[in-house]
């Protein structure tokens, strides 16, 4: 059941309490409460995903940002965007972010888990290993027009979960052109059929969270099917504001008992979990419960009224992001779909086609192709440092083609012309920032530093990515036609130095932080859980979302999260002896 108010909760008391019904919640949600008698409460601060239009049709994804949907955060001005302040998007609302974001789907490449089993000493986290949950959390399905996907994807790399993936619905002018100018050129652009084959090097085709031309999300996915469940209570617009120690084991804290609240005026309520508090709250919200309730490096309750309670130095910290330009070009052709977004006649019959018959542009969220590139091995990027990649099979950075002016960044669209857009990433990144408190009032909104575009190598990456862009569409499959010409600020950025400063005036974020609380080994000094996900130096407390990546992984990283979650819900139910379908006789309680 979903309740809006905490007085209408029946009881304060339930076997698993999880803080945030997003990505990685709604997955927890759900597999936790497959047992029959065990009992999860989900909090969830945002609202009700059901009947917003915008979260439904991927196309409108773009206009989320800023809406009631959003936590609608901020960073503090960024020294590596000539001090440019940029929005920081999360999802306010059920399926967190998986309701708001871009939908493109990848689960990163072997190497990104078998790095992360090396970093955590659990062979656990080896692309082996979580596989499963990969196969167990999606599942490939005819794009929204049906038309034949040979050679766009490869079925056999698919798995029988319930978040549906599909390559794009609606064919654009230039899908074929990205196609023809790979094979054309080969090498580097080399044509790769299917990214999540566990190869993320190479050009090819999107795949998104879209079946049946609509949003694929945590919440429709995992959370609707199952929020009728007697054994499941989802109270929505409510903030989780503190853990609280309910007692110690020797000298371990341990934390059941959970504070929630509705507003910063009204008191709160105390709620307690007999197994397990699992924060789900995401790359923002975890650090910030956490450093609410005295979880963090001693430096972070100086001048606070907040007590420590856990040294754990690395909360908040590590914040690492993927850094995004918007390359415009203008082109000859009127194969683009600048008008949909001038045209008010054009939009809204645009939209009747996916009101109607869920067909037409607005299936796809903008951008149905895309390439992941490894750096020249001779990149004087990578000189003097070890690769930041996973290994081969990772890339450094990622270009996006979007048959249209896409209004990502800060320039606004023209109004005449038609247009194209390269929107390049770095997705191996080495800059790092932290989440820390703005003040000791949970509703405040916490100080984000992501530090973007602070390293050499960020930069330098960047800027091979906008010359990797320009080398593609100089080719003659682009030039046949289309005939980009680089516009505005990128028009007279012509050399290295000048694409470092159009990067540093341009580049925002592809909203895929990771990292804040992130994982290392049982025992290890670093790190903020174990590989196990549980708090160190705690008892009671399981962080599953992205902020437990111990290094972000070089692709889109929602599909990442999902696989986090499920083997997360496998681990706890191992931990208690869970079997769904099967009653357990609980002896935990709730002091
Ligand atoms: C605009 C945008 C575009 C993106 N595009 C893509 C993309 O195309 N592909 C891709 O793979 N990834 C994309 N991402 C990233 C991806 O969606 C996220 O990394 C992923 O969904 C994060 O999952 P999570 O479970 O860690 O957090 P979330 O899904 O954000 O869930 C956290 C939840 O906790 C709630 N919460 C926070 N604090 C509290 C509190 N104190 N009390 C109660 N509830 C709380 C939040 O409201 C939220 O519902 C995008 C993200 C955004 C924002």
């Amino acid at each position: 059941k979903i309740f809006t108010s905490p007085d209408q909760l029946t009881t304060t008391t339930y076997d698993f309490v999880i803080v945030g019904g997003g990505t990685a919640g709604s997955v927890l949600a759900n597999r936790l409460s497959e047992v029959d008698n065990i009992t999860v409460l989900v909090i969830e601060a945002g609202i009700d995903n059901k009947d917003i239009l915008p979260v439904q049709v991927p196309f409108l994804g773009v206009t989320l940002p800023g809406t009631s949907v959003d936590w609608n955060f901020t960073t503090t001005p960024q020294t590596g965007l000539n001090n440019r302040v940029i929005p920081y998007t999360r999802g306010f609302v059920l399926g967190g972010s998986s309701s708001v974001n871009l939908l493109t789907f990848n689960r990163g490449s072997d190497d990104v888990w078998d790095r992360w089993a090396d970093l955590t000493q659990d062979a656990g986290w080896s692309w082996d290993s979580v596989q499963q949950y990969y196969l167990k959390s999606s599942r490939l399905v005819p794009p929204a027009d049906n038309h034949s996907t040979l050679r766009q994807v490869d079925p056999t790399v698919h798995g029988n979960g319930p978040v549906e993936v599909s390559v794009p619905g609606f064919p654009l002018p230039i899908d074929d052109i990205v196609v023809s100018a790979s094979k054309q050129l080969g090498g580097r652009f080399a044509f790769n059929e299917d990214f999540n084959s566990g190869n993320f090097v190479g050009v090819g085709f999107m795949q998104s969270s879209v079946g049946g031309g609509e949003r694929s999300s945590a919440a429709t996915a995992y959370l609707e099917p199952v929020e009728n469940r007697t054994n499941l209570d989802i109270l929505i617009n409510t903030r989780a504001t503190k853990l609280v120690q309910s007692g110690k084991s020797g000298y371990t804290p341990i934390f059941q008992k959970l504070e929630i609240a509705q507003s910063n005026t009204s008191t709160p309520i105390e709620v307690c979990a007999r197994k397990e508090i699992i924060l789900a709250a995401g790359v923002i919200g975890t650090p910030q419960l956490l450093l609410l309730s005295g979880i963090g490096p001693p430096s972070a309750f100086k001048n606070s009224s907040i007590k420590p309670l856990v040294n754990s130095p690395d909360v908040g910290l590590n914040l690492v992001d993927h850094p995004l330009v918007p390359n415009y070009f203008s082109v000859s052709s009127n194969g683009t779909w600048d008008d949909v977004l001038r045209n008010g006649s054009i939009l809204n019959a645009t939209l009747g086609e996916w009101i109607g018959a869920r067909q037409g542009l607005f299936v796809d969220s903008p951008g149905n192709t895309l390439a992941f590139m490894r750096l020249p091995p001779n990149s004087s990027a990578l000189e003097g440092i070890s690769d930041p990649a996973a290994g081969p099979q990772s890339s450094h950075t990622e270009l996006i083609f979007v048959d249209g002016f896409a209004p990502f960044g800060t320039v606004p669209q023209p109004s005449t012309g038609n247009f194209i857009t390269v929107l390049t990433n770095v997705v191996s990144p080495t800059s790092n920032g932290s989440v820390t408190l703005a003040s000791d009032d949970p509703f405040d909104k916490p100080i984000i530093d992501p530090r973007i575009l602070t390293s050499d190598f960020d930069i330098q990456a960047m800027v091979q990515a906008i010359n990797d862009a320009q080398t593609f569409l100089a080719s003659s499959s682009w030039q046949a036609e289309f005939k980009p010409v680089p516009f505005g600020d990128l028009a007279t950025a012509t050399t290295d130095e000048a694409k470092a400063a159009f990067a540093r005036n341009n580049s925002v974020t592809v909203n895929h932080p990771g990292g804040t609380a992130r994982m290392s080994p049982y025992g290890a000094p670093w790190g903020v859980v174990d590989s196990n996900l549980r708090l160190k130096m705690a008892l009671g407390v399981r962080i599953v979302d992205a902020s437990v990546f111990p290094v972000i992984p070089e692709c889109h990283i929602q599909g990442p999260v999902y696989i986090i979650a499920e083997r997360a819900a496998d681990l706890i139910k191992a931990a208690y002896g869970l079997i769904p379908g099967q009653n357990t006789t609980s002896p935990d309680t709730c002091n």
